[in-house]
C-alpha cells in the first residue's frame, strides 16, 4: 500500500477505494493500520515531547501497577489465578502537554475525527476528559499489559517510540473475536465457549491464533479492544522504553472519564 500521510487521509472522501479498505480490514480482522500517518519530523517531536516530561518531573506521570481479569475487573476468590494479569506502565495525562502539543492537535484535528468516523462507521466525538483525552503512555523495563478486553469499543494508537529489535513491548491479538452481543448490558459476559478458548490463550497455552499485527512508529493502529482480547507483552532490557499515545473518542460529545478511572491510571 503506498504510504498515505495524514494530510492525505484528511482528504480522502467517503467513496474513497482507500476507506474502503480500511472500513473493510477494521470490520473484517479487528484492525486497521495507517503506517506513517505521521511524518519523521513529528514522530521525532514527539519522542521529544514525552522524553521531556516524563524525566523532567516525577509529577508529570504516574505509574499504575494492577493485577486484573481479562475482562479488567479485580481478581477475586473465584477468579481463576492462572488467567490472572498483571500490568503496569507509566500515563503522562494530557494536562500535561504545552499547549502547543502537536499530539493535541493531531487529537482534535477534524481530519482525524472525520476519518475515524468513515471507517468505524458512526459519528465520533473527542473525550472532554481534561487528563485522559489524549495521552502518554510510557512501557519501561518489565513494563507490560496483561491480557484484557477494553471497556470501549475501539482505540486510537498513535506508536511514538518502540523497543528495539528483542526488546518486547509488543501488541498482540487473540484473532477470535467475541461474538457480537444483541444485549448492550450483556457486554461484559463472556459465553462460557468462548471462556474457555481465551482462558486457553490468556494462560499461555495456546498462541495458535495470536496475531501481531507489525507496528511502526508514526504509524496509528485503530483496533476493536472491545471485541478481541488483546496485550502488550513485557518490554525487555535496561534502558529499554515503548511510548504510545491513545488518543479518545467517544460516540457522543461530553465524555469523562469516572473518578475511579481518573484515580487508578492517572493517581488523581
Ligand atoms: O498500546 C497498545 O498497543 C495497546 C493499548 C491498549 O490495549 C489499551 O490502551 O487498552
Ligand atoms: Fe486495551
Amino acid at each position: 500500500m503506498a504510504l498515505l500521510t495524514f494530510e492525505d487521509l484528511a482528504a480522502l472522501d467517503a467513496g474513497d477505494a482507500q476507506v474502503a479498505q480500511f472500513k473493510e480490514d477494521y470490520r473484517r480482522q479487528g484492525y486497521c493500520w495507517l503506517p506513517s500517518f505521521v511524518s519523521s519530523d513529528v514522530v521525532q517531536q514527539l519522542q521529544c515531547e514525552a522524553a521531556r516530561l516524563f524525566e523532567a518531573s516525577a509529577d508529570n506521570s504516574f505509574r499504575s501497577t494492577e493485577d486484573h481479569t481479562i475482562t479488567l475487573d479485580s481478581p477475586s476468590a473465584h477468579t481463576d489465578t492462572a488467567t490472572t494479569q498483571q500490568s503496569s506502565k507509566c500515563l503522562i495525562a494530557q494536562d500535561r502537554l504545552p499547549t502547543e502539543s502537536q499530539l493535541l492537535r493531531l487529537f482534535r484535528s477534524p481530519g482525524l475525527i472525520r476519518l475515524l468516523s468513515l471507517i468505524i462507521d458512526r459519528p465520533v466525538y473527542c473525550s472532554d476528559d481534561p487528563l485522559g483525552g489524549v495521552y502518554y503512555n510510557v512501557f519501561e523495563e518489565g513494563d507490560a499489559l496483561g491480557w484484557h478486553f477494553d471497556r470501549s469499543p475501539f482505540f486510537v494508537n498513535l506508536l511514538v517510540s518502540l523497543p528495539s529489535e528483542g526488546g518486547g513491548g509488543q501488541f498482540e491479538f487473540f484473532a477470535d473475536g467475541r461474538p457480537q452481543q444483541e444485549d448492550a448490558d450483556s457486554d461484559d459476559v463472556l459465553p462460557p465457549v468462548y471462556e474457555a478458548g481465551v482462558a486457553r490463550v490468556a494462560r499461555g497455552e495456546d498462541v495458535s491464533k495470536v496475531v501481531r499485527p507489525p507496528l511502526a512508529e508514526g504509524g496509528i493502529i485503530i483496533f476493536q479492544g472491545r471485541r478481541y482480547m488483546h496485550r502488550v507483552t513485557p518490554v525487555v532490557g535496561a534502558g529499554e522504553r515503548r511510548i504510545n499515545a491513545i488518543l479518545t473518542y467517544a460516540d457522543a460529545p461530553g465524555f469523562v472519564l469516572n473518578t475511579y478511572t481518573r484515580q487508578t491510571f492517572f493517581g488523581r
